[in-house]
């Protein structure tokens, strides 16, 4: 038995390869980004092509940064951008439209409608998720729609639909296999999260012909076997999980109420909620957190669509500073109250308002507003969001983690992970290794293949790098907190 795993990290913006050891520490990597297309307003594409040979080669990259040969390796597992949606030929693994990105806005009105004709409550009960473009259901419905030919081919058997996930593993394994696993399926809003299939009622609501889908496998399993000739040699794909899910595997949080934080582009907080799925009176989304041996456990998760993406705004649209590393020092010369809002709301808001109209504000500003309060009301924002999303969860399943355990690339930033704890004013643990994300697929692929006996011995490969605990006052607290709903409430074009 060999001591590496392969695992595929395949991001929005980038995707990533890690070699990882059976310690859970990253021995070498690979990464390379792609192109984001904007077709039109609030549309978000990829090239397929361009994920696909992104993979292929930081897989390889991955390997010889490791000195290594894919033989060596024991298997691969692979995570990803959610329900952004790809429609292909079974015949010939060409894709028939690019990728529809989760952040596209494309398929608005058809929610709308949905959302009129009173089909919400339905769809939350099975799917755990709300009538938002956000979701990979409306995004296939149009590629069947606009496509041409694309339905009838669809209903005759001769398309197959996927996740990113489900996409690569079919390239990977030269079409041998259509698979997704539970976490994936769980973010279409056509998977009954109770029953564990494919919802027919929702197939039908969507007019999804049920020849496209994939089959659900556990987040551990068999998913084929990676065909030679692109790494080298034959290597089993063993763990499959959704980038969000596989963060929350990768920070160990195997208990009820232990959580998660990611803030990368977007920010995405997921808590462990057991073996029982519980429905948010508040607009948050419950979905699989993984699944073992046929047995789900479920989470409850708050998605803000911008987190990081404000930082970069903040340096390449207004061109305040370089390197997104600049903001630590530019927030930390604010004084110390400064009443300056920043409302990220570029593309709507998310969780818990789901206001896709909503657009961006800055809010506040005073004759001595200068960068540095602008930058660290960027900042602020993320939190503060935290904060809303923190607030339902509290509301929801009374189990909100005691301690916040956080990752993604802005949480190298102290002074923000210091006001987030302020914030919440609970502990914010910051772990050794920020690539949670590639982790959880490693360690879902190391169950399967024998590393690891079962989750309690993977939490205990856990370390925490630095703890970072409330200082601030409750009043000071509570009133920045009042000024931010204040603000949010000025964009918002729902009630
Ligand atoms: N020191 C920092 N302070 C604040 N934001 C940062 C810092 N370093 C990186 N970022 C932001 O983090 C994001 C990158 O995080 P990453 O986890 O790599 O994102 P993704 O996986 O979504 O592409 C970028 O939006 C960047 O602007
Ligand atoms: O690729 P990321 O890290 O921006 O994550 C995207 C999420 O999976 C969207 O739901």
């Amino acid at each position: 038995m060999a001591n590496y795993l392969l695992a595929i990290d395949q991001g929005t913006t980038s995707s990533r390869a890690i070699v990882f050891d059976r310690q859970g520490r990253s021995v070498a990597s690979g990464q390379q980004e792609f192109a984001q297309c904007f077709p039109a307003d609030g549309w978000v594409e990829h090239q397929p092509e361009a994920i696909w040979e992104s993979v292929l080669s930081s897989c390889r990259q991955a390997l010889e940064n490791a000195g290594l040969d894919a033989a060596q390796l024991d298997g691969v597992g692979i995570t990803n951008q959610r329900e952004t949606t790809l429609l292909w030929d079974r015949a010939t693994g060409e894709t028939l439209y690019p990728a529809i990105v989760w952040q596209d806005r494309r398929t608005i009105e058809h929610c709308q409608a949905l959302k009129e004709a009173g089909h919400e409550p339905m769809l939350q009960s099975r799917t755990g998720l709300l009538l938002d473009p956000y979701f990979s259901a409306t995004k296939l419905a149009w590629l069947l729609d606009n496509i041409e030919g694309a339905r009838e081919r669809a209903e005759k058997g001769e398309l197959a639909f996927g996740t990113v996930d489900t996409f690569l593993i079919w390239r990977l394994t030269h079409g041998r296999v259509h698979a997704t696993d539970a976490t994936n399926a769980s973010r279409t809003a056509l998977f009954n999260i109770y029953h564990q299939d494919w919802d027919e009622e929702l197939l039908a609501l969507f007019d999804i012909p049920a020849a496209l889908l994939p089959q659900v496998r556990d987040s551990s399993d068999d998913f084929g076997k990676v065909d030679a000739a692109w790494l080298g040699a034959e290597l089993p794909i063993s763990g499959v999980a959704g980038d969000q899910q596989a963060a929350l595997i990768g920070q160990a949080c195997f208990t009820p109420g232990m959580g998660k934080s990611t803030y990368g582009t977007g920010c995405f907080m997921i808590v462990n909620t057991g073996d029982a799925p519980s429905l948010s009176r508040n607009r948050l989304l419950t979905t699989v957190a993984y699944r073992l041996n046929g047995r789900p456990t479920y989470a409850m998760e708050g998605s803000i669509f911008v987190a990081g993406a404000t930082v970069q705004w903040l340096r390449d649209g207004l061109k305040l500073f370089a390197n997104a590393a600049e903001t630590e020092a530019l927030a930390a010369e604010t004084r110390s109250g400064h009443s300056v809002y920043l409302v990220p709301a570029f593309t709507g808001l998310g969780a818990p308002h789901w206001d896709p109209k909503a657009r961006g504000a800055i809010l506040g500003l005073t004759r001595d507003t200068g960068i540095a309060e602008i930058v660290a009301a960027g900042l602020q924002a993320v939190c503060y969001q935290t904060r809303d999303l923190q607030a339902c969860m509290n509301d929801d399943i009374q189990a909100t983690p005691g301690v916040l355990r956080v990752d993604g690339g802005m949480v190298s930033n102290n002074w923000l992970m210091q006001f987030l704890a302020d914030m919440l004013d609970v502990d914010v643990d910051r772990p050794n290794i920020l690539e949670t994300t590639a982790l959880g697929a490693a360690y879902l692929a190391g169950l399967r293949l024998g590393w690891y006996r079962d989750l309690e011995e993977i939490s205990r490969l856990w370390q925490c790098e630095r703890r970072f605990t409330p200082q601030m006052p409750a009043q000071e607290r509570d009133a920045l907190y009042r000024g931010w709903r204040e603000a949010v409430s000025r964009v918002r074009t729902t009630p």
